[in-house]
């Protein structure tokens, strides 16, 4: 229990100066909570000697005895409320610090660091997970170490008066500790186990949203409802066996206190019975018998949510390690575009995908990548843009090894139209502008009108400051193709890498994309990942691909007189779109 609260401590940072400034204040609390106990001996011992006529009541005593008590409970609520404005607010400060960072890490992590922690895990380690950190993470603070410094403040007031009744405190103390220690290893063992649920939970929902259009057609019936059936079903059997388990830990943990306190009471009554100690002190301790205790006894509610805490460090522990694709790069500015891959060899974990790929593409040219599917050619556009590492070979742009550059300066010259578009769930101005952020809304205008935008944009209720669906859902595709070719041409990069849509669109809006796509890629280095024929044909070379390798290159003249993957490529394109080459 007290590795995960150093864990917490080590978690805040620089901020740890605030928690231990507020374990003193807690402390100074504690000390205004015993006083009016002892006062309040301190009084029925004056009223028992005036009883018995051995020293009459004072006003002056009364007076000194009501200021004291009123000064003990103001500077009790004074320490309460600054130990929790200095404690409190630290969890919350240090979390969205933590969102920043791992936002930024993951910005430079390989794109295989995403297919290794799948979506809901990641999604939940920076939102649930440390929203849990940052609302628990401070209260377990308040509890375990506030709880245990208030405990041993009253021991110590305590001890002033019997040592005996001391001892007993701390032997209760100590005892409920082992009943905690039980608790905290079979939390152990159950933390990653009600984490794994939680995260199955967030998967199976976030897919169960995403497939709603295939939940809907097939009548909610598929295996989807299944999935998230399962998976809300399963969390709550984990949690109801969970807190089965803690029951007779929690059971002894506050049978050992209770037995404690009646101790406390029994030793005094001995005591004053035998004389060695008088009525006010037993009453005093009495009364220390019902506090003393209250604060550890809540700590056993904080071991379970320490180790889920615990677990939850464990889970950030990768996220946060994770390794920067970029860790020696440099900024490099490029003094020119043309593109080489030397003896390239890639493989997705243990897949080989690409071997021994080589090609140069110089710059201001249009290549196209052809291919079946699966051949390699979104693999070649993701090591250009440095998504991966390759494992042999490299990757040049401007003779420069793009391994020596930083994602940053590197990305800075590449601009990317994909064929599954995503928007942020933001205004059409902030999607566009996301391509060069300090652009003024002139030139978003500007830009938008060459991408053929502007005009649906301003049939919008809100124009550009109309709020796009999550991923870009209230768009049809064809206008999310065009938002985000004006998005890529904003940002003005050299080169264009650019994956052509297959899925059918209507011609108007094929007219207006490919309108959009000439007035993104003029002047530039293109690269494209080809499907219609006039793209190919007019690319200044094309590089046909077949199972990670490059079986031809060359022009659309060159490669339509050989023998092989291109021509036929081409008869069958031909025949989908209705074309005949004379
Ligand atoms: N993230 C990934 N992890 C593992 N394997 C992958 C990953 N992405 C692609 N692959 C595999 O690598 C191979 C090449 O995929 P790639 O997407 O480059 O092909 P492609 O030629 O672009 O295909 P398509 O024309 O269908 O888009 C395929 O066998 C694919 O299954």
């Amino acid at each position: 229990m007290f590795r995960s609260i150093k864990r917490i401590i080590a978690w805040t940072g620089m901020r740890k100066k605030r928690l231990y400034i507020g374990f003193v204040y807690s402390f100074i609390h504690t000390m205004f909570t015993a006083m009016p106990i002892m006062a309040t001996a301190y009084g029925l011992n004056l009223i028992l000697e005036d009883i018995s006529g051995k020293k009459p009541l004072a006003s002056k005593e009364i007076i000194l005895l009501t200021i004291y008590m009123i000064f003990a409970v103001l500077g009790r609520f004074l320490f309460s409320y600054l130990r929790a404005k200095t404690q409190e607010s630290v969890g919350y400060e240090v979390s969205a610090e933590e969102r920043t960072k791992i936002g930024n890490r993951l910005k430079r992590v390989s794109l295989g660091f995403f297919s290794n922690n799948n979506t809901g895990e990641l999604t939940s380690a920076v939102t649930t997970d440390l929203s849990f950190i940052e609302m628990h993470g401070m209260k377990m603070i308040d509890t375990v170490v506030n709880g245990y410094i208030s405990a041993f403040t009253m021991v110590l007031c305590m001890g002033f008066y019997n040592i005996w009744i001391a001892i007993t405190a701390v032997i209760g103390i100590v005892l409920s500790a082992v009943f905690l220690k039980l608790l905290g290893n079979k939390s152990n063992q159950n933390a990653p186990i009600h984490q794994k649920a939680q995260d199955t939970m967030i998967n199976a929902t976030i897919e169960y949203i995403r497939g709603m259009p295939v939940v809907k057609a097939f009548k909610q019936e598929g295996v989807s409802i299944d999935g998230i059936r399962n998976a809300y079903k399963s969390s709550k059997d984990i949690n109801l066996k969970i807190e089965k388990n803690y029951v007779p830990y929690n059971t002894m943990h506050h049978f050992v206190l209770k037995t404690a306190s009646v101790c406390i009471i029994a030793i005094s009554s001995i005591f004053a019975i035998k004389e060695t100690m008088d009525i006010p002190t037993m009453l005093m301790m009495i009364i220390f018998s019902f506090v003393i205790f209250g604060n550890v006894e809540t700590i056993n509610n904080a071991a379970h949510v320490l180790k889920i805490i615990d677990a939850t460090f464990n889970k950030l522990e990768p996220i946060e390690n994770a390794e920067f694709i970029d860790y020696d790069g440099k900024d490099i500015s490029l003094n020119n575009y043309n593109i080489e891959f030397q003896n390239v060899t890639f493989a997705y974990n243990n897949k080989n995908v690409l071997s021994n790929v080589s090609f140069q593409i110089p710059q201001n040219t249009t290549t196209a990548i052809v291919g079946p599917s699966g051949s390699g050619k979104t693999t070649i556009c993701n090591l250009i843009s440095r998504f991966y590492d390759v494992n042999e070979g490299s990757i040049k742009i401007g003779n420069v090894d793009i391994r020596e550059m930083t994602c940053d300066s590197l990305l800075k010259n590449i601009s990317m139209v994909f064929q599954n578009v995503y928007l942020f769930h933001d205004t059409i101005l902030n999607n566009i502008k996301f391509g060069k952020p300090e652009a003024n809304f002139d030139e978003i205008v500007e830009t938008a009108k060459k991408a053929c935008c502007h005009e649906f944009i301003m049939n919008l209720p809100q124009g550009y400051n109309t709020i796009i669906g999550d991923g870009g859902s209230t768009l049809s595709g064809g206008e999310k193709q065009r938002i985000s070719i004006a998005r890529a041409m904003l940002k003005d990069a050299p080169i264009v890498i650019l994956d052509e849509a297959t899925a059918s669109i209507d011609p108007e809006n094929e007219h207006f994309i490919q309108q959009a796509i000439s007035a993104l890629v003029h002047g530039k280095t293109i690269i494209t990942i080809a499907h219609r024929l006039a793209t190919i044909q007019n690319a200044d070379q094309i590089i046909v691909v077949d199972n990670g390798q490059i079986v031809q290159r060359g022009t659309h003249m060159d490669l339509i007189e050989e023998a092989g993957i291109y021509k036929r490529f081409i008869e069958i394109r031909e025949k989908a779109e209705g074309w005949i080459i004379a």
